[in-house]
């Protein structure tokens, strides 16, 4: 049976790199899913038939990181026929051999409300626009305008909105390294999949 792993939260929070180090930890295949609006905002013109279309070219872009390409994401993302483009091949990612972890804003929510394990990563506004902009060499305060103003467009939307599920671990990593951030994430991972081997006796 695959395991899958949500990881949702806002921008900056983590997400990556504590999705990143689980897909290493376990051997579980890794979908950042901000990157399929990333690329779908990045393709211009009509983004519906844009997310539609996307391609493995599309995704391997090497301007999608920036905080533009972030702001254009959020928006293309608000638009119901856009999500609907991507949730297949989301779905069908998750369930890969031998595990998968999915990180993005409404993987827990709406693409994989069964998921084995969900986390919910945060941390607060000022230290996640300080580690983006260290990230991007970009100015702090200017980083905190548009983090602040793409999570409230985020949690703000009608079509599945950034929120915890119900049965999330929430992880605040404002105060915590790296490596401490990851340390909880394997433990929770380390339960989830005992208890699955447990009910599967
Ligand atoms: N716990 C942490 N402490 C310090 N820096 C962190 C921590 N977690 C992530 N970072 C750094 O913050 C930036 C954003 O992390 P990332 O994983 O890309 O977030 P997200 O995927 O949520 O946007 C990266 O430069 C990353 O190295
Ligand atoms: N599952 C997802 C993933 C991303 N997104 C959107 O895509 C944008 C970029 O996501 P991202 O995960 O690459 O952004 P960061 O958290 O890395 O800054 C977000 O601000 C959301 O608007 C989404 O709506 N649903």
């Amino acid at each position: 049976m695959p395991f899958t792993i949500a990881i949702d939260g806002p921008a900056a929070s983590g997400k990556g790199t504590i999705a990143r180090a689980l897909s290493l930890t376990f051997g579980f295949h890794h979908l950042d899913t901000g990157l399929l609006y990333r690329a779908t905002g990045a393709k211009g013109g009509d983004p519906v038939a844009a997310a539609r279309g996307l391609t493995p070219e599309d995704l391997a872009r090497g301007d999608l990181r920036s905080a533009e390409a972030g702001q254009a994401a959020s928006r293309v993302a608000a638009i119901p026929e856009v999500r609907a483009a991507l949730v297949v091949f989301q779905r069908e990612f998750a369930r890969r051999e031998p595990g998968a972890v999915l990180d993005g804003r409404d993987i827990g929510t709406v693409i994989c409300p069964g998921a084995e394990v969900k986390l919910f990563v945060t941390a607060s506004d000022i230290v996640r626009a300080g580690r983006r902009a260290a990230e991007l060499g970009a100015d702090p305060a200017e980083m905190l305008i548009q983090l602040r103003e793409r999570d409230a467009r985020d949690a703000s939307r009608e079509a599945a909105p950034m929120r915890p599920a119900e049965d999330a671990l929430l992880l605040d990593t404002s105060e915590m390294t790296i490596e401490a951030a990851v340390a909880s994430a394997v433990a929770a991972v380390r339960v989830g999949l005992d208890r699955r081997d447990g009910a599967g006796q």
